[in-house]
């Protein structure tokens, strides 16, 4: 994934370059996303002086560990340091760009910046998830009465290379949004396609994802759905305008599939896939969840395979509009900090970073559909009636049961796929049914994505 550092090189500026204006930037960040922003700036140096009129300059660099070997050329006279200050107390750099990753550093460094009026490119959708409401308040206290605000731009945060955020701000102002939903984690959709498509084990494909740059630092963040988590908390802002703490949000990662539970989903003619959902569901009331979902093999999302997202949002006036594309790594990622980057040379404005509060949605942490639930069992008389018994009494109505003939005694599943039911009353199907001698660790259970599902299989 990296292109050999011989590669970049700085091409001589067709301009007078003593004539320019500069733009420089400093960057918190050395790695996958700082080196592409890095590489990317350099190859198309003349190109971007050109556009903007100015001559951008990567002045200064972050990182933790001065030893490192770096996989791009550092620009002529760009300093490489360990020290925070370097940057944040260099008036002379107008971008502070933050692609180091993490809530606490990340945190301070972004609020210094916005408060010596500098602005603020970052990639960290943990950071604005966690930090939203104060991120804005500081950036209104930061440019009240102010004729040059500064401007906040995280075009990168979410769904990588697509620019959803952007979209968000400025093409549906004048819509209504009934329902996003997607794949916006690039490194599970990856790994999942990986052990889906081509038998890859869950540690082969999770160490493909890291090689690749596609994990976060942590990848409990990718593979606990809580990456997905944090970039929904930031659409359900944009398009809801509702700050919704992320702990509220149903999250649930990859980390409980099983090998059967793709052969059960390719019995149903469909695949599983790590999804994103934040739905109106009616009275101004907003529901999202983060899930592993069944989807059919002639859903949009059935073939968008490997680090690709794709959201589809659902809305008044549009209807249904998709975007897709690489979600995550180093070229795709800097591709839409370069565009912020550019954009803030440029000069241009964004309508509002965060989009306007609302003060009539609410969120619901609860939502409807059909589930799939999969069971593991140690054999036993009565298993199926016990569990229509517990499905009647909590209002859990089957539409089919599956089971591949038992093989182990000790070590069965079968999989209960119901009608549409709330997952309130899955929940407590599941409690119940985990406390009975027969079931064998956690029930594990996924929203089917589509109502229409049943006409959509093939
Ligand atoms: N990779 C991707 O596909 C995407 C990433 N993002 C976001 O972009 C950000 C960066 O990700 P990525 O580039 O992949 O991460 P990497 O781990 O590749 O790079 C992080 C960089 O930050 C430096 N760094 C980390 N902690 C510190 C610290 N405490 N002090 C100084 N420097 C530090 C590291 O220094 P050193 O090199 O010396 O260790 C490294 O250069 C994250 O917020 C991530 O969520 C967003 C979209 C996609
Ligand atoms: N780890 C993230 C990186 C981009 O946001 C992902 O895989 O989507």
């Amino acid at each position: 994934f990296v292109r050999p550092s011989q590669s970049v090189q700085r091409t001589a500026p067709t301009l007078n370059m003593a004539a320019l204006p500069e733009v420089n930037i400093g960057i918190f960040g050395g790695g996958t996303v700082g080196g592409g922003i890095v590489e990317i700036i350099e190859s198309k140096r003349e190109h971007f002086e050109k556009m903007t009129g100015k001559s951008i300059n990567v002045k200064k660099i972050v990182v933790r560990d001065l030893d490192k070997a770096r996989d791009f050329t550092v620009p002529e006279g760009c300093v490489i340091t360990t020290d925070f200050d370097d940057i944040l107390g260099d008036d002379s750099l107008d971008i502070i760009v933050e692609v180091m990753g993490g809530t606490t550093l990340a945190n301070d460094v972004v609020r210094k910046a916005l408060s010596n009026g500098q602005d603020v490119v970052t990639a960290n959708k943990a950071l604005i998830a966690a930090n939203l409401p104060d991120i804005e308040a500081l950036i209104n206290k930061v440019n009240e009465g102010k004729d040059e605000k500064v401007e906040f731009r995280y075009e990168a945060a979410v769904c990588g290379g697509i620019p959803i955020i952007r979209s968000l701000q400025s093409d549906f102002v004048g819509d209504d949004i009934t329902m996003i939903s997607g794949i916006i984690n690039g490194c599970t959709n990856f790994m999942l396609t990986a052990m889906d498509v081509h038998g890859k084990s869950y540690d082969e494909a999770l160490s493909e994802a890291s090689d690749l740059g596609y994990a976060e630092a942590d990848p409990t963040l990718d593979v606990g759905g809580f990456d997905a988590r944090s970039k929904l908390k930031i659409l359900i802002r944009l398009a809801y305008g509702i700050d919704v703490e992320e702990e509220d949000i149903s999250c649930r990662g990859i980390t409980d599939l099983t090998k059967l539970d793709f052969q059960y989903a390719k019995m149903m003619g469909g695949s599983i896939k790590l999804i994103g959902v934040a739905k109106a569901v009616g009275d101004g009331k907003v529901a999202a969840f983060v899930s592993p979902a069944y989807v059919t093999q002639n859903d949009s999302l059935y073939a968008v395979t490997g680090a690709t997202n794709a959201i589809e949002l659902i809305s008044k006036n549009l209807e249904t509009t998709t975007l897709i594309g690489q979600g995550a790594g180093r070229y795709p990622t800097a591709n839409s900090c370069i565009n912020d980057i550019i954009s803030l040379a440029k000069g241009d404005k964004t309508p509002l970073p965060f989009n306007p509060p609302s003060k009539d949605a609410k969120f619901v942490n609860n939502y409807e559909s059909n589930f799939f639930i999969r069971l593991k069992y140690k054999d036993a008389l009565g298993i199926t009636r016990q569990c229509g018994e517990v499905c009647e009494k909590y209002g859990v109505s089957i539409h089919s049961m599956l089971q591949n003939p038992t093989t182990k005694s000790d070590d069965a599943a079968f999989a209960i796929v119901t009608e549409k039911v709330p997952l309130s009353s899955v929940k407590k199907f599941c409690a119940e049914i985990e406390e009975l001698d027969w079931c064998q660790g956690p029930a594990f259970y996924m929203p089917v994505l589509r109502e229409d599902w049943e006409t959509a299989l093939v």
